[in-house]
């Protein structure tokens, strides 16, 4: 991973480190020839004032950021749909054939090497994967792989090396990797993916605007920034994997719908890690929580730096927790309409990564110095949770998750 980093960096003295990732026999120096609502939970803590064009995503900042994310929602949930009529039809177009030259071998290892990342850095998460149809399973390795190099410019190791400039050649890279033209072999496979199922490049793009954002702002005036910093580095994460995980074909929920739930997977997935790395992003100089809501409850970056649990404190993140929860339960009520072997997976991330909401309430709200995190036994007790509720069909579960 380093290496690709030090290639984004600094592109020609690095050229040699990249071969470190892969095999002897792939090629590297030249490249691969493989082939290639309704608004979200308006909730009510939600202060929708005007924000700084910084998307890449859409233009107008007059509007709100949820309005904004919805357009690229309908875009996806278009694509699906269009992709849907031409299978039900038969009019399904075969995957772009390159000139001949795909080394299908080449090909299978580097999904495989995409499926040894996604097992060293997310082992719950590859055990769920290991029940989708192999197609799916490695399309969305090949994803996975992705996300995690783009999110490791910016938080790994060589992160301080990391400037625009590098990220502009990151969205170079991802511009070729659509186009057919992968630089490496985890590009390859997700070039692969890209090909055989409608995924769009817009989230990839988002994701890389994300990580701009990262680099240059440390600080977010109200939720409506937020919400559009959650959507670019995590609600992303969603809509790239809808279309490879499936809708079922029995699901009588609209592609949007399904759509703003995988959104909402994703921002409640960073609203909790955000929660958790309080203490953690301060040492960074960093305050994600919005600078409005922590005024109101009478806090500023000084509380947070000093680190001290007060019962102004605990207060403020009752309501942040409340949020994060509420759009777990928008994410829920889309679980059941994906495909009946992609839903265990998805289940499975929400139960854990919803437990470190808990996690944070049992530490007394101090995530200044004690990290939240969920315990083995109670993983192991969410994995077959998660696996009946993906095995129920969407009326009954929607009966159980309303609680
Ligand atoms: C089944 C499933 C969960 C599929 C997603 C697989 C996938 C492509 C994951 C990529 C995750 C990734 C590497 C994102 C990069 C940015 C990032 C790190 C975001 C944070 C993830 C948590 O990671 P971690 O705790 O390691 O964070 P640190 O870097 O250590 O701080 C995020 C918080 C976001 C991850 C977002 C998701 C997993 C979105 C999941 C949504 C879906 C899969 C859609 C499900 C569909 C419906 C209909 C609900
Ligand atoms: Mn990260």
């Amino acid at each position: 991973m380093s290496a690709v980093l030090l290639w984004v960096v600094c592109p020609k003295d690095n050229a040699h480190s990249l071969l470190s990732l892969v095999p002897r026999n792939c090629c590297t120096q030249r490249r691969c020839s493989s082939s290639s609502s309704n608004k979200l939970l308006s909730s009510k803590l939600s202060f929708s004032s005007g924000v700084a064009a910084y998307s890449s995503a859409v233009a107008n900042p007059s509007r709100s950021s949820e309005e904004r994310v919805y357009e690229v929602v309908l875009k996806q949930a278009a694509l699906v749909r269009e992709s849907r009529r031409e299978s039900a039809l038969g009019l399904k177009k075969e995957p772009i054939e390159t000139d001949g030259t795909t080394d299908w071998n080449l090909l299978n290892d580097a999904y495989e090497r995409c499926g040894e990342v996604c097992a060293e850095y997310a082992k719950t998460f590859y055990l769920g994967t290991l029940l989708m149809t192999p197609e799916r399973r490695r399309a969305v390795w090949a994803i996975y792989v992705w996300c995690r190099r783009t999110d490791e410019l910016v938080d790994g190791p060589n992160a301080t090396h990391i400037t625009p400039k590098a990220l502009e050649r990151w969205e170079t890279r991802l511009n070729d990797l659509f186009e057919g033209r992968p630089y490496d072999m985890y590009d390859a496979a997700l070039s692969d993916t890209v090909s055989k199922y409608p995924v769009d490049i817009q989230p990839f793009k988002d994701m890389i605007e994300g990580m701009r954002l990262d680099l240059r702002k440390s600080r977010y005036e109200n939720f409506d920034e937020l919400y559009l910093y959650c959507y670019y580095v995590a609600g992303t994460v969603g809509l790239m994997s809808v279309p490879v995980m499936g809708i079922a074909p029995e699901s009588k929920a609209s592609t949007e719908s399904v759509y703003n739930a995988a959104l909402a997977l994703g921002i409640a997935n960073q609203l909790t890690n955000i929660l958790r790395d309080v203490g953690e992003d301060a040492s960074r100089g960093r305050v994600y929580l919005p600078q409005d809501e922590l005024a109101q409850a009478g806090l500023s970056d000084e509380d947070i730096f000093r680190g001290k649990v007060t019962d102004k404190w605990r207060s403020f993140m009752k309501g942040q927790i409340k949020r994060a929860r509420m759009f777990f339960d928008e994410a829920e009520k889309g679980v059941a309409e994906l495909s009946s072997a992609s839903r265990w997976p998805v289940w499975a991330s929400l139960l854990l990564y919803r437990q470190i909401l808990d996690a944070i309430e049992a530490n007394d709200y101090n995530n200044f110095t004690k990290r939240a995190y969920v315990g083995k036994a109670k993983k192991l007790i969410s994995l077959p949770i998660a696996y009946g509720r993906a095995l129920m069909e969407p009326s009954k579960l929607a009966k159980l998750v309303m609680r």
